[in-house]
């Protein structure tokens, strides 16, 4: 099987998928971002791809959940989750107080704000974690630093300055497993719906949730996205805990059509915990 996933080699993502795809025969693709590696999948480079969707510290990556809903044909089929230890990566020889820098991917700099102040650093933003960590070896510099893996550090011969430097020691991502369309997950725990109202009418959202409510449907995260069409106006995204097997989702998604909604089915999935 070809998987794709965030390059360079050495991103947490690369990490999370190594670990799910442990007992299969894979082959790896590594792209420069997460738009690259969904793009793949849909122009059938790859059979499969791993992203991160979200972060217990800094909420939804949303480049994640707008290429969902770009692109038709894909469908979410597995959702693993890993805990994230940001590491401070410099040449050997770097001190402390020389780093005047650091650079990193978006959502880790944000799972390490509090700590990148301390240090007194301005950051600059990369593509990924392990593309900050190459950059850094590659500059010669020891004034600056990369937030990134230990597997980066290795990759690259960078020192681990500190390891485990996010704000919040218990730090968590969730990562989707993507393929091309089908439902075919027979037992699955959750799924992730995409719900765009007919109308902008008072209570439009209310009116979904009771739905879910009235049929004992839990739903664990809500998340919502503008619409692009008007200022205030939203799309949503919605992880209800049970699988497309049940009859209960089944019924309140054609009830939530009934009042006028789009209802797209994202994915139905089983949560997978790896270290
Ligand atoms: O840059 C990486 O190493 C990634 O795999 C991306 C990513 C993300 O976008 O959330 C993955 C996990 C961490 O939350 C930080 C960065």
């Amino acid at each position: 099987m070809l998987v794709g996933c965030l390059g360079p080699k050495g991103t947490f993502t690369e990490e999370a998928s190594r670990q799910y795809f442990v007992e299969e025969d894979v082959e790896w693709s590594l792209f420069p971002s997460i738009l690259d590696t969904l793009e793949a999948l849909v122009e059938k480079a790859v059979d499969r791809v791993v992203v991160p969707i979200e972060n217990s510290i800094e909420g939804s990556v949303t480049m994640t959940l707008d290429g969902l809903t770009q692109y038709e044909e894909l469908f979410v089929e597995a959702e693993i989750v890993m805990p994230i230890r940001q590491n401070l990566l410099a040449l050997a020889g770097t001190q402390f107080d020389q780093i005047r820098e650091v650079w990193s991917h978006p959502q880790a700099l944000a799972q390490c704000r509090h700590y990148v102040r301390k240090l007194g650093a301005t950051v600059k933003t990369y593509d990924s974690t392990a593309a900050a960590a190459a950059d850094v070896a590659a500059s010669g510099r020891t004034d600056v630093a990369a937030i990134g893996t230990l597997l980066a550090a290795q990759n690259n011969a960078l020192a681990v300055l500190e390891a485990s430097v996010q704000d919040v020691a218990d730090n968590f991502t969730r990562f989707v497993v993507i393929r091309r369309t089908g439902k075919t997950v027979a037992k699955a725990e959750k799924t992730l719906l995409h719900v765009q109202f007919g109308q902008d009418q008072p209570g439009a959202l209310v009116h979904v949730l009771n739905v879910f409510a009235a049929l004992s449907l839990n739903l664990s995260h809500i998340e919502s996205r503008p619409t692009r069409k008007k200022l205030g106006t939203y799309q949503f995204f919605i992880d209800v805990e049970a699988g497309w097997q049940e009859d209960s989702l089944q019924k309140a998604i054609s009830i939530v059509e009934t009042y006028g909604h789009q209802v797209r089915v994202l994915g139905t999935m089983n949560r997978h915990f790896v270290l």
